[in-house]
């Protein structure tokens, strides 16, 4: 019986298209001048160390950090530290009106029609949680965040890895076999299935790469009882 539903963003509940047409391309003409102005704040002198650390350059001055970060966008890299900085720069986007989270309508009603049944829903994406619940506070259907219990990132860990699944199913105090994980990405379906959470992958584009779990071409064909 589920209990609990965990939710990927990009491709699940919303666009691909949204993330990489809309929000990387604003992280990347504002990274620079966020950085420059705000690079004494607590939580960006974080960032910058992390990102320096990670790269395994200790020795880089703030142009080389930005250039580090700058490639680490293009090649869509899920580093933590970037992931980080990108919630805070798009802050100020959602803010400003400059857009809002894309959530495919089948998305937010399933969601919507499983909060009120008393299913407990939760976010786990590689954007930050401060980006998961701008995105969700200022989606296109409004503010979604009433309908989430909690939301995970890769402080975690990352996606791919088994692991990560075993301390979200741990932080929820649930068996493994109440949650459901849905994700269009075959690696992450796999690696919470080995931690035991039962796996239904979102094929919203023709052509994905599938694996062995059930697919659903949207979240009107998922069915809790099922399981
Ligand atoms: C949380 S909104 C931004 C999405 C993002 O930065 C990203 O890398 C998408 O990762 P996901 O794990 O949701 O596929
Ligand atoms: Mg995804």
């Amino acid at each position: 019986m589920i209990r609990a539903v965990v939710t990927d963003i990009e491709g699940t509940t919303g666009s691909i298209r949204f993330v990489h047409e809309v929000l990387f391309p604003y992280a990347k003409r504002h990274l620079a001048d966020f950085l420059r102005q705000r690079q004494e704040d607590v939580e960006v002198v974080r960032q910058i160390a992390a990102t320096r650390q990670l790269a395994q350059e200790p020795e880089a001055d703030l142009a080389r950090v930005i250039e580090i970060l700058e490639g680490w966008i293009a090649e869509d890299r899920k580093a933590t530290p970037l992931k980080a900085l990108q919630g805070m720069v798009w802050a100020k986007g959602y803010r400003n009106g400059d857009f809002t989270g894309h959530v495919y309508p089948d998305a937010f009603d399933a969601l919507a029609r499983w909060h009120a049944q008393g299913i407990a829903l939760y976010v786990f994406s590689s954007g930050s949680v401060q980006a998961q619940q701008l995105l969700f506070g200022h989606s296109d259907m409004g503010n979604l965040t009433p309908l989430f219990e909690g939301y995970f990132d890769t402080t975690i860990g990352p996606k791919k890895e088994t692991a990560s699944y075993r301390c979200i199913v741990e932080a929820l105090r649930r068996d493994a076999a109440e949650v459901l994980f849905l994700s269009d990405v075959v690696e992450e379906l796999d690696a919470a299935k080995a931690a035991g959470l039962h796996t239904l992958q979102l094929v919203r584009e023709p052509g994905m790469t599938t694996g062995v779990h059930p697919v659903v071409a949207s979240f009107e064909e998922i069915d809790l009882e099922r399981f």
